[in-house]
């Protein structure tokens, strides 16, 4: 299938075929394992093909366990800060405890994935690294393998800046090692402020720990709404010690401190170009991930990348290289790296290789959402607000809520954030949306499934907001739009702001 032509030499010492299936899923995450059960379905001949852990990035190293440590530090920062309730406490934290329980409850949802993994039949799975040859077969351990189908879900991995490995040996953490910390540290410097940055910069801050987040750009979890990304620095600085638009000119430890404590250091010229350093015991790298396909050798399929080694010719639904026999699903596109798009990419692509399954049921692509678990938490829904106003066609309107005073964001004591939606005037449809905000995991689904299932700004006011409720901020973003289109089908009238 899709081999190169016979005058592309194959310097594989393997001559032999050693296997032919009719479809090869090369990588067991999230993205391989729901393409290879749906594939199994119909065909018996498929194989996977695995390096590594069998129980998927997310509840090895990803979603699960940076969730399980957000608990935690929720926990001890509700604790700390319920003075102005009247209620005074001190949280005891046991970082021991704490690291334990992370690992505890990860090997938990672990077991499930493994219990699964081992029910599938010895001769369809392959630990390995794969490689496809430029005959375009697969090689792995002793195998060649020949595949009438391939799917590439071979995920990505921590991108760390040249030299810094070196640089910082064991006082460099990763996503990949800081859930395996016996304890938690003292000091910690965070480097990047995307997803993963924040998220962790906040929650061991959260639990004690002396966090410094760094990002080269003054901006956090690469929110491209100025005024929501103002916002979101302006909430998460209340608690966290921030260094954003800052550039790190040396990483390094230094020997013979005589305190374990002080051994990373990090040299920068801080947002007003003075030089600056900072000493630590640990420097946890968050600076992006990259997908895992430059050394697999694809071009061998025909598959071309673009210069951020995404394939071109990707089939957003299902994952498809052109008219190739390729599917390249999950992290390992480059699309959106996030858990619900491998699942259902890896879902689409499954389905479809079965060319004798006349249901196929292929997922649309989602709407595009993220959720960052900070708090606020940080929310995109939909286009967001540089792609609406590169199209002139898109009369767009923006209705804004604060949550600094909205009423139950306030009897909560949560009161810090402010949602952004984007209405199209022509349409009465929702174009996207940004939050930081409370509750900003529920109003992101609310959004959603409105942008997904095409409903007008007039069917999500005509749908119930209970009193009182976070919820209700979004009711007001939403007549805010309604006011900016001037569709003045519904009274404004309500019982909003009577409390
Ligand atoms: C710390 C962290 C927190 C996250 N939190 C969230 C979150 O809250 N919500 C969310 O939506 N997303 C989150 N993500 C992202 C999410 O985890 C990923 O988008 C998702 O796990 C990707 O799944 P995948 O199947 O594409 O890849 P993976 O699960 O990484 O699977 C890829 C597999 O392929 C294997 N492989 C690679 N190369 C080869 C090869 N040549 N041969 C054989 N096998 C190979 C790998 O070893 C791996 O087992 C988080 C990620 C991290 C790191
Ligand atoms: N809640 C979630 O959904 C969630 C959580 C974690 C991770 N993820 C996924 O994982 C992916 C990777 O996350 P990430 O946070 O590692 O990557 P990212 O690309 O989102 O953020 C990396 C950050 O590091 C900064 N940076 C890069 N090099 C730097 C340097 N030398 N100095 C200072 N700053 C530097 C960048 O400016 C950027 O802000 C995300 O895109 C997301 O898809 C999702």
């Amino acid at each position: 299938m899709n081999k190169q032509p016979d005058s592309a030499a194959d310097n594989s010492p393997h001559k032999k075929v050693t296997r032919k299936v009719s479809v090869a899923v090369i990588g067991a995450g999230t993205a391989g394992q729901n393409a290879f059960r749906q594939a199994r379905k119909l065909k018996d001949d498929v194989l996977i093909i695995n390096e590594g852990f069998w129980i998927t990035t997310c509840i090895a190293v990803g979603c699960m366990p940076s969730k399980l440590l957000i608990a935690a530090a929720d926990r001890a920062h509700d604790a700390n800060h319920s003075g102005e309730f009247g209620v005074h406490a001190s949280a005891q934290i046991n970082g021991k405890q704490v690291m334990d329980r992370v690992r505890a409850e990860r090997d938990h949802f672990a077991s499930y994935v493994k219990e699964q993994v081992e029910s599938w039949p010895a001769e369809t799975k392959i630990a390995g690294r794969a490689h496809i040859n430029k005959k375009g077969l697969i090689e792995v351990n002793n195998e060649l393998i020949e595949a009438d189908k391939i799917i590439v879900a071979t995920g990505s991995s921590t991108f760390i800046p040249d030299g810094w490995a070196d640089k910082l040996g064991n006082t460099m953490l990763t996503s990949d090692t800081v859930f395996e910390l016996a304890d938690l540290p003292k000091s910690l410097a965070v480097i990047g402020a995307g997803a993963i940055g924040l998220e962790l910069a906040q929650a061991f801050n959260r639990l004690g720990v002396d966090v410094t987040l760094f990002n080269r750009a003054k901006r956090v979890a690469g929110l491209k709404d100025d005024d929501i990304n103002n916002k979101a620095i302006d909430c998460l600085n209340r608690e966290l010690t921030m260094h954003l638009g800052s550039n790190i000119t040396e990483v390094g430890t230094q020997a013979d401190t005589g305190d374990e404590s002080f051994r990373a250091f990090i040299n920068y010229e801080d947002s007003a170009g003075q030089k600056q350093q900072w000493k630590g015991e640990y420097v946890l790298v968050a600076t992006g991930r990259r997908n895992n396909i430059e050394e697999l050798g694809i071009e061998n399929l025909g598959v071309e990348l673009d210069d951020k080694n995404r394939p071109k010719q990707l089939d957003k639904k299902t994952g498809k290289i052109g008219d190739l026999e390729v599917y390249i699903v999950g992290d390992a596109n480059a699309h959106l790296p996030l858990l619900h798009v491998a699942s259902d990419e890896g879902f689409s692509a499954g389905s479809l290789v079965c060319d004798n399954k006349t249901d196929a049921y292929i997922r649309p692509p989602a709407t595009p959402f993220s959720i960052v678990f900070c708090s606020p938490q940080i929310v995109n829904v939909g286009m967001s607000l540089p792609e609406i106003q590169a199209d002139s066609e898109l009369e767009h309107v923006i209705g804004k809520v604060s949550f600094d005073n909205q009423g139950r964001s306030r009897v909560m004591g949560v009161n810090c954030g402010l949602l952004h939606i984007y209405g199209c005037k022509k349409t009465d449809r929702i174009l996207g949306a940004s939050m930081v905000g409370p509750d900003a995991e529920y109003i992101g689904h609310i959004l959603a499934m409105a942008i997904t299932n095409d409903l007008s700004i007039k069917d999500m006011l005509d749908t119930p907001f209970y009193h009182p409720t976070i919820l209700e901020g979004l009711r007001t973003a939403l007549r805010d739009v309604q006011r900016l289109m001037e569709i003045p089908y519904q009274s404004h009238d309500t019982q909003e702001g009577n409390f």
